[in-house]
C-alpha cells in the first residue's frame, strides 16, 4: 500500500528531524510565519502537501540578505548597495516577487504553481540584462538558483521579447536555444525545467547525451524544437551528423562551465562556441557556483565585449553555501563502513544522504557494504544511471554513493547529509559536493571523514572559506540518543488495543526483573532500535573497540619512528605493529595512537613500567595535532583486515550487527 508507506515514511522524518543533534546556527530560520498558500482542490492530496512543503521552504531563501556585486562598470553604483532581497509578505513588500518583473501570466502560474513567487538574488539581478539582451557571466553559491536564472528571461525573450521576432517557427524549426552541460544528468534536469516551463509558452525542448539513442533524438530534431540542451560530446556529435542548424540560434548558454573543462570537453566546447558565424546575433550566457581561468577565458573569447558579470560570491571568503553546517571527523579507511550509518543516524534529519568517494571501485565497494544504498558513477550504464536517480528522487532509497558524477548541480529535494569519504584534492569539488544539500533555502549537514592528519582539510576549510567543526565520530551516546527518541516515538504509535495482550508480560517482567519501570523501558528502547550493545569508537580513528592513547616523553618528538622506537623498548613487537593512526601533537611533545582495547591494560602497564621515560594515557580530549600529510601507510604496519572500508567483519548495514538494514530494526525499511 503505497500511500500508507509514504505516509509512514514522512511521520518518520518529521520525527527524525526533531532529534537531530543542534543546528544552532542554522535553526534561525525556523518559527517564521509563514504565508498563506494557495492550495488545488485537486484528488492528489499528498502531492499538494509536498508542493506546499517546497513552497515554504523555498520562500526562505529569497528572504536572504545578499549583496549584490557586479564586475560590469555599469552595475557598480548598485553594487555598492546592499539590497534586501526578502520579505514576509512576498507579494506585497518583495521587491524580487515574481510580479515585478516582465513575466507573462502563464509563466508566472507556473512559477506559482511550483511554489516560486519571488526571484533569487542571481535571478533577480540578471532577469533585465538578460532580457533586455546582454551576455552575461553569472555566478551564485550552490543552490541559489542559478538554473532558473537564464531559463525565465530566456524563455520570456523568445515568446515577448527581443528574440520573438528573430525565432523561427513552425514544423522542423531550427532550435533558438542551445544549453551546454557536462553530466548526462544534469542536461535532463535542466532539460526539465525548460520543458515545465517552456510548455506554458509553448516552446518545446529536447534533451541530447550520449548514452541514449540517435534515432529518437534526431526524430525530434528533425520534427523542429526551441531549445536543445545537453553534453557537448553528443551535441557535437549531431552537429557532424547535420542534425542541428545552428544558424537560427538566439542564445547559447554554458551551465557548469568549469565542470565542462575538468570532464575534458574543451576541444567539443569551443568547436560548439565557434559553429555560431556571427557571434553578435547570438547572446551567451555562463553561468557556475565556480569561476577559474579557463572559464574567463571563454567568456573573453566568445562572449561580447560588453559581457556583464554578475558575481554573488566575489572575494566572499565564504565560497561555498552558507547554510550548510560543516563537520569534519577523523575516520580510517578501516572504520568507515561501521561509521557511516551512525552519521547518517546523527546528522541526516531523517532525509536523503549522498555519500562521495574519490574512485569508482570505492563507490561500488562501499555501496555494497551499505545495505539498501545504490551507487551512481561513470562505468554504469546510462539505463541503470537513470533508474538510480529517479529512484533517490523518489525516495525509494535514501542514500546514494556517487563519484563527482553526482557533485555537480544535482538538485534533489530532501538531501539533509552529504559524506565526503576523504577530503578531496580540489576545492571546488568541495564547494560542489557540499552543495548538494542546503538548496533553495534549506539547511544541511556536509561531514568530511579524513585521517588523523587533518592537513587536506585545512586547506579546503581555508581556500573555501569555510569554518569546519572539529569532532569526533558519534559516540554511543549521540547514536543511543538518535535512535532512542527515534524507538519512543515509535512505542507512542502503538496501538491502544494491543496494549491488554501485553500488560500481564509486563506486570510480571516488572516484577520479576528486578529492575525500575525506567530501566526496563530502557532497554525496551534499545532493543526496538536494534541496538543490544554499544561499542565506544576511539577518538583519532573512528574505529570501534579501540582506545586513543597519549604518549609524552619529557622531550620533543620530531618523528614517528622515535615513538615506535620508545614503544618497542617496553612492548612486544606485534603488539607495536597494530597501533593505528599515529600522528605527533601540534606542541611536538607527544604522540597519539590507537591501541586495541584489549591491549589497553597491557600499554598503560607498559607505561607504568617504563620507569618515567613515558607516560600513556587515555585520550579525553584530542590535542591539537601536526598537520601533515599522511605517511605511507605500510611503514606503520597498518592493518586494515576485510576491506579498505572495514566491511570484512560484517556491519550493521550488512545485517551482521545491530540490525538497520535488516528485520527487527526500528530503522530497516529506510534501506
Ligand atoms: N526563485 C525561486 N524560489 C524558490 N525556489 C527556487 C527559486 N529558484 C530556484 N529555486 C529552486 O532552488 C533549487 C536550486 O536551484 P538550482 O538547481 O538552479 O541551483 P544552482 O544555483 O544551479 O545550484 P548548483 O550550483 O548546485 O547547480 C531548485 O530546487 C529550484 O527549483
Amino acid at each position: 500500500m503505497p500511500s500508507l508507506m509514504l505516509s509512514d515514511k514522512k511521520e518518520e522524518k518529521k520525527m527524525k528531524k526533531k532529534i537531530a543533534l543542534d543546528t544552532p546556527e542554522l535553526d534561525s530560520k525556523k518559527g517564521k510565519k509563514e504565508p498563506k498558500l494557495k492550495l488545488s482542490d485537486s484528488d492528489e492530496e499528498e502531492s499538494e502537501k509536498k508542493k506546499s512543503k517546497k513552497k515554504d521552504k523555498k520562500r526562505k531563501a529569497s528572504e536572504e540578505e545578499e549583496e549584490v556585486k557586479s564586475d560590469s562598470s555599469s552595475e557598480k553604483k548598485k553594487s555598492s548597495k546592499k539590497v534586501k532581497l526578502g520579505v514576509e509578505d512576498v507579494e506585497v513588500d518583495n521587491p524580487n516577487a515574481i510580479s515585478k518583473f516582465r513575466i507573462s501570466a502563464p509563466l508566472r502560474e507556473k512559477l506559482k504553481a511550483n511554489g516560486i513567487e519571488a526571484l533569487f538574488p542571481i535571478q533577480a539581478t540578471t532577469f533585465d540584462m538578460v532580457l533586455d539582451g546582454a551576455d552575461l557571466v553569472g555566478r551564485a553559491r550552490t543552490g541559489q538558483g542559478k538554473t532558473l536564472a537564464f531559463v525565465l528571461p530566456i524563455l520570456e525573450s523568445l515568446v515577448n521579447g527581443p528574440a520573438k521576432n528573430k525565432r523561427k517557427m513552425g514544423y522542423a524549426r531550427a532550435p533558438s536555444v542551445l544549453v551546454l552541460l557536462p553530466t548526462r544528468e544534469l542536461a535532463k534536469q535542466v532539460a526539465a525545467d525548460f520543458d515545465a516551463y517552456g510548455a506554458s509558452l509553448g516552446l518545446s525542448s529536447c534533451c541530447l547525451y550520449g548514452g541514449d539513442s540517435y534515432v529518437g533524438q534526431e526524430n525530434k530534431l528533425r520534427r523542429g524544437v526551441d531549445i536543445v540542451v545537453g553534453t557537448p560530446g553528443r551535441i557535437k556529435d549531431h552537429i557532424e551528423r547535420q542534425n542541428i542548424d545552428l544558424s537560427h540560434l538566439q542564445f547559447r548558454v554554458l551551465d557548469e562551465a568549469d565542470e565542462m573543462l575538468r570532464m575534458g570537453f574543451v576541444e567539443d566546447v569551443e568547436l560548439i562556441l565557434g559553429k555560431v558565424e556571427d557571434a553578435t546575433k547570438v547572446q551567451t550566457l555562463l553561468f557556475s557556483a565556480t569561476l577559474p581561468s579557463w572559464v574567463k577565458n571563454i567568456s573573453n573569447r566568445f562572449l561580447k565585449r560588453d559581457q556583464k558579470t554578475i558575481d554573488l560570491v566575489g572575494n566572499d571568503k565564504m565560497k561555498a553555501s552558507n547554510s550548510v553546517r560543516h563537520i569534519a571527523i577523523p575516520c580510517n579507511k578501516a572504520a568507515m563502513a561501521r561509521l557511516i550509518p551512525d552519521i547518517i543516524s546523527c546528522y541526516s534529519s531523517g532525509g536523503q544522504t549522498i555519500i562521495f568517494a574519490e574512485k569508482k571501485h570505492e563507490v561500488s565497494e562501499l555501496s555494497g557494504l551499505l545495505a539498501g544504498s545504490r551507487a551512481l558513477h561513470g562505468e554504469i550504464p546510462q539505463a541503470q544511471r537513470e533508474v538510480t536517480l529517479a529512484g533517490f528522487r523518489n525516495g525509494k532509497f535514501s542514500t546514494l554513493v556517487a563519484t563527482n558524477v553526482a557533485a555537480r548541480g544535482l538538485d534533489i529535494n530532501d538531501v539533509q547529509l552529504i559524506i565526503q569519504c576523504e577530503p578531496p584534492r580540489e576545492v571546488e569539488a568541495y564547494i560542489h559536493r557540499s552543495g548538494r544539500t542546503g538548496r533553495a533555502g534549506n539547511t544541511g549537514v556536509a561531514v568530511t571523514l579524513y585521517e588523523s592528519r587533518k592537513s587536506s582539510v585545512s586547506r579546503i576549510e581555508k581556500e573555501a572559506g569555510i569554518k569546519f567543526e572539529y569532532i569526533s565520530a558519534p559516540q554511543p551516546d549521540d547514536i543511543a540518543r538518535a535512535v532512542g527518541m527515534e524507538a519512543a516515538e515509535n512505542i507512542k504509535k502503538v496501538c491502544d488495543s494491543v496494549v491488554p495482550a501485553f500488560l500481564g508480560a509486563a506486570k510480571e517482567l516488572l516484577e520479576s526483573s528486578g529492575l525500575s519501570a525506567e530501566v526496563l523501558l530502557a532497554k525496551a528502547l534499545a532493543k526496538t532500535a536494534g541496538f543490544t550493545e554499544i561499542k565506544k569508537r576511539s577518538l583519532l580513528t573512528s574505529m570501534e573497540n579501540h582506545v586513543t592513547l597519549h604518549l609524552e616523553a619529557g622531550k620533543p618528538m620530531y618523528s614517528p619512528s622515535f615513538v615506535y622506537g620508545l614503544l618497542r623498548r617496553v612492548l612486544p613487537d606485534d603488539k607495536v605493529e597494530q597501533i593505528e593512526g599515529l600522528s605527533l601533537t601540534a606542541d611536538k611533545t607527544g604522540a597519539v595512537f590507537d591501541v586495541k582495547q584489549s591491549d589497553l591494560d597491557l600499554f598503560l602497564a607498559a607505561g607504568q613500567k617504563s620507569a618515567g621515560s613515558m607516560s600513556l594515557e587515555v585520550v579525553k580530549e584530542m590535542p591539537k595535532l601536526q598537520e601533515r600529510e599522511p605517511l605511507p601507510q605500510k611503514r606503520y604496519g597498518r592493518n586494515a583486515g576485510g576491506n579498505r572500508f572495514g566491511g570484512g567483519g560484517g556491519n550493521r548495514f550488512g545485517g551482521g550487527g545491530r540490525g538497520r538494514g535488516g528485520g527487527g530494526g526500528g530503522r530497516g525499511q529506510r534501506y
